[in-house]
């Protein structure tokens, strides 16, 4: 029997792979249309001013991890991992193939693999558990330009978002268990322990738009927590990574270092928006964040690992692409399997979560 070739696309953002690297690596993330949402003739000559300036300090935080980025080498051994779940699935034959957004390798290359691999059938999978416009909806729109260039024609699923997938959820709930007994195990007895579910953060111009970012990190927690199943547990999400000078959404993550040292509470800080290391976890979270909070006089400091190649969290991914097979249309997971019946930034999910916010927006007003 002939086995049904299936190409799953791995989407992420990409890093730097030298410190030549990481001027035209911001140069690509900052001339974005989805990451600079300015007129297109202002873009290119602002997104290169912008990435100018970042380029110092990113260089700093790439330094402290030997100069470059592990993002690439964690998400091919992510993809090894999955086609290795995958292997034994009767009737199909499955290969991953890396699509990184701003570094190599990038979308043309990665169409151009996929091409010469002939599948039947390709499924996008971001390596982003919530969609946000300035990640999986550029991502997809610069795979669709790609793969037109590359003459690539094939029946693709699209798998929008899994921000509330209960394997992921569960993975995730597993490496946070641990990490929260062992950080119990070191605090001296009786010192109360509050985890910060740390996502990377947005403009607020973004979410109020109708970006359903903010409120799929919101149900992440949610999801986790549930299955924490933790009596009377302390927790709290915040955002990190600010780098633009307009309001990003809140409450940041320093916020919370300061609200943390003030109530006297030692914190277990858990990525909920990445599912790998890299700088903004292994220099923000590990250096920055360490070094801010221990000046604050924060009783205790621990971090959850991301979920890399965890074997749990690569079962819920294999999971996924199992449920998403052969459907050949924009699935979302929060719709429980079944296919979103537009556009993935105009799912119905996505709509939700903008009227969400809104009432949240003037409530407060
Ligand atoms: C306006 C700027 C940015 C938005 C919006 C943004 C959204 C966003 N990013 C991630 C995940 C990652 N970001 C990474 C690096 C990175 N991101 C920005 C800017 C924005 N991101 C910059 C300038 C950089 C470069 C690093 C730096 O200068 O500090 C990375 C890769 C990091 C690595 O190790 O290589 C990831 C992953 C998410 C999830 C997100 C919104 C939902
Ligand atoms: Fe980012
Ligand atoms: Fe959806």
């Amino acid at each position: 029997m002939t086995k049904r070739r299936i190409a799953i696309v791995l989407f992420n953002l990409g890093g730097p792979d030298r410190p030549e690297s990481v001027r035209p690596f911001l140069v690509n993330l900052f001339t974005d249309p989805a990451i600079l949402r300015v007129p297109s003739f202002v873009r290119p000559w602002l997104g290169r001013i912008i990435a100018w300036r970042r380029t110092r300090p990113a260089m700093e935080n790439y330094a402290i991890l030997g100069g470059r980025s592990p993002l690439l080498e964690l998400t091919e051994e992510q993809g090894r991992s999955l086609d290795a779940a995958l292997a034994d699935d009767p009737g199909v034959e499955v290969r991953s193939f890396v699509c990184m957004r701003y570094w190599h390798p990038m979308s043309d290359a990665a169409a151009r693999a996929v091409k010469d691999w002939a599948p039947d059938e390709i499924l996008l999978l971001p390596l982003y558990p919530q969609y946000s416009t300035t990640t999986t909806g550029s991502s997809v729109a610069a795979w669709d330009e790609a793969r037109r260039k590359a003459g690539l024609s094939v029946p693709t699923t699209t798998l929008c978002c899994w921000h509330s997938d209960g394997g992921f959820a569960e993975a995730t709930a597993a490496l946070v268990r641990d990490a929260y007994a062992k950080a119990r195990a070191e605090l001296p007895a009786g010192t109360p322990l509050r985890i910060l579910f740390s996502a990377h953060g947005l403009p607020e111009s973004i979410v109020t738009a109708g970006d359903p970012y903010q409120w799929q990190v919101e149900r992440s927690v949610a999801a986790v927590v549930e299955r924490l199943d933790i009596e009377g547990l302390d927790h709290t999400v915040c955002y990190q990574s600010r780098v633009t000078p307009q309001k990003w959404i809140g409450p940041s993550t320093e916020e919370e270092l300061e609200r943390a040292a003030y109530d006297k509470v030692a914190l277990l800080v858990c990525p909920i928006a990445f599912v790998s290391e890299h700088s903004e976890t292994l220099v923000e979270l590990d250096v920055e964040y360490r070094e801010v909070a221990e000046k604050l006089g924060v009783p205790g400091y621990f971090r959850v690992p991301a979920q890399n190649s965890d074997p749990a969290f690569i079962g819920a991914l294999a999971a996924l692409v199992r449920g998403a097979l052969g459907s050949g249309r924009a699935l979302c997971s929060f719709a429980g399997g079944r296919q979103c019946p537009k556009q993935h930034g105009d799912c119905p999910h996505a709509r939700l979560a903008a009227d969400d916010r809104r009432a949240r927006v003037k409530e407060v007003a």
